[in-house]
């Protein structure tokens, strides 16, 4: 391990220089560093699960206290793990920490809505958001890094929550896909080549092929075709030709037909997370420099520029809704610095002067406090005990 050359924050935890210089910058208060023995860890139950709850009790040995600000939450103890308990395997229970769970109350998803996850690996999101869909309207994810959403893939078959899920590997800068809706049997599909029929993990020799190629690649790319990864049985792509699917839409047609909720759970540096940011204790603080406060650092997962160029990302993909969604968009990140958060979201409305910041009225009753920007919410890790959030949701202005 390495030593901090730095400060020691009333947490106790030494911070080396260029971590408390980098929140200086940043304006973010390093006692926020400070909550994580405390903050507990969160699950979310599977709707219907209410009545397993003092079994799952039992099972994972301890309280789980119900979060009184956020239904379907619990609080249980952060050493307790959940990853090997049989309600965890058997999808009874989601890891998912409150204040993610806030931001999707606070899309407002209402039955019938088409819902757009532009940000959607690994997926506890856009589960949550399928839960709470049920039986009606539609959802499409979507992910610039292809093993992370075939990760999401494997969530949504383990959680049964595909059905209406459509999942493509897509850089979010430049998604442009509608949402569609074919009511046609899968049965009669089955046969005739290049119209979708069932979902099945079994590809085709062309379909492999296509996969192995774009397997090497990692990421897509903004000039690439979307890749389709899963189609759930009622998610509107069975009965479809390639063409139909990808087919570009005019303007007219996306005044009408977009997409209800867009929600973007930007990349960032993930200083936000308490917890993330205590494991450089034991990787060494010299990673943190490398993987956190360097402008260039590569994530060794996606090779994929963050800090300074993810503010950028999060810019090019809020312009996407704009293109393609009808009214409300959500941006959300796991990052406390304005230069990520309230400095993008004034590009982002002094650009486009018919955006305009919405209310959060569930937000009343939670433990955060509005950013700098009135309308914007904050979740600081020390007074929420979750991790650190920043939500802004924009809405269209009706043009006259
Ligand atoms: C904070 S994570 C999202 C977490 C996810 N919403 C969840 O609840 O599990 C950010 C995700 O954004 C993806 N990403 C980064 N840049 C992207 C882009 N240009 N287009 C689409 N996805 C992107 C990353 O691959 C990563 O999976």
């Amino acid at each position: 391990m390495d030593s901090a050359e730095g400060g020691i924050p009333p947490s106790g935890l030494p911070l080396p220089d260029s971590f408390l210089g980098f929140l200086e910058e940043n304006g973010v208060d390093p006692s926020v560093y400070s909550a994580n023995c405390s903050i507990p860890r969160y699950i979310r139950l599977k709707p219907g699960c209410e009545p397993q709850l003092s079994e799952i009790e039992d099972e994972l040995n301890c309280k789980l206290v119900n979060l009184v600000w956020l239904p379907g939450f619990f609080a249980i103890p952060p050493h307790v793990q959940i990853a090997r308990s049989d309600a965890y395997r058997k999808g009874k229970i989601y890891g998912m920490d409150a204040a993610s769970g806030a931001a999707i109350i606070a899309l407002n998803v209402l039955q019938g809505d088409h819902v757009l996850d532009l940000c959607a690996a690994p997926g506890a999101k856009l589960c949550m958001i399928s839960d709470l869909l049920g039986n009606s309207g539609m959802i499409t994810g979507v992910d610039v890094a292809r093993q992370r959403l075939a990760a999401c893939r494997t969530m949504l078959q383990k959680y049964a929550l595909g059905e209406r899920c459509r999942l493509f590997v897509a850089d979010g800068t430049s998604f442009s896909l509608l949402p569609v809706s074919s009511h046609l049997d899968a049965k009669s599909y089955s046969e005739i080549p290049d119209i979708f029929s069932e979902w099945s993990s079994k590809r085709r020799w062309k379909d492999r092929k296509d996969a192995k190629r774009s397997m090497r690649a990692g990421l897509a790319s903004p000039n690439e075709l979307p890749e389709l990864i899963f189609y759930g049985r009622h998610a509107g792509v069975i009965g479809l030709c390639k063409s139909e699917l990808f087919q570009a839409r005019s303007e007219s047609e996306i005044s009408v037909s977009g997409y209800d909720k867009v929600l973007v759970d930007a990349e960032c540096t993930h200083d936000g997370s308490i917890k993330h940011i205590h494991k450089f204790e034991q990787w060494g603080w010299d990673t943190l420099q490398r993987r956190v406060l360097n402008a260039q650092r590569t994530d060794n997962l996606m090779d994929l520029q963050v800090t300074f160029e993810a503010s950028d990302q999060w810019i090019q993909i809020i312009k996407s809704w704009w293109l393609i969604g009808l009214q409300h968009l959500q941006a959300s990140t796991g990052c406390l610095t304005v230069a990520q958060n309230e400095d993008v979201v004034e590009r982002f409305l002094s650009g486009n002067p018919s955006a305009d910041l919405q209310d959060v009225d569930a937000a009343k009753s939670w433990p955060c406090r509005m950013g700098s920007i009135p309308k914007t919410l904050r979740f600081d890790p020390s007074t929420s005990q979750t991790s650190g959030l920043f939500i802004a949701k924009f809405t269209k202005r009706a043009t006259q």
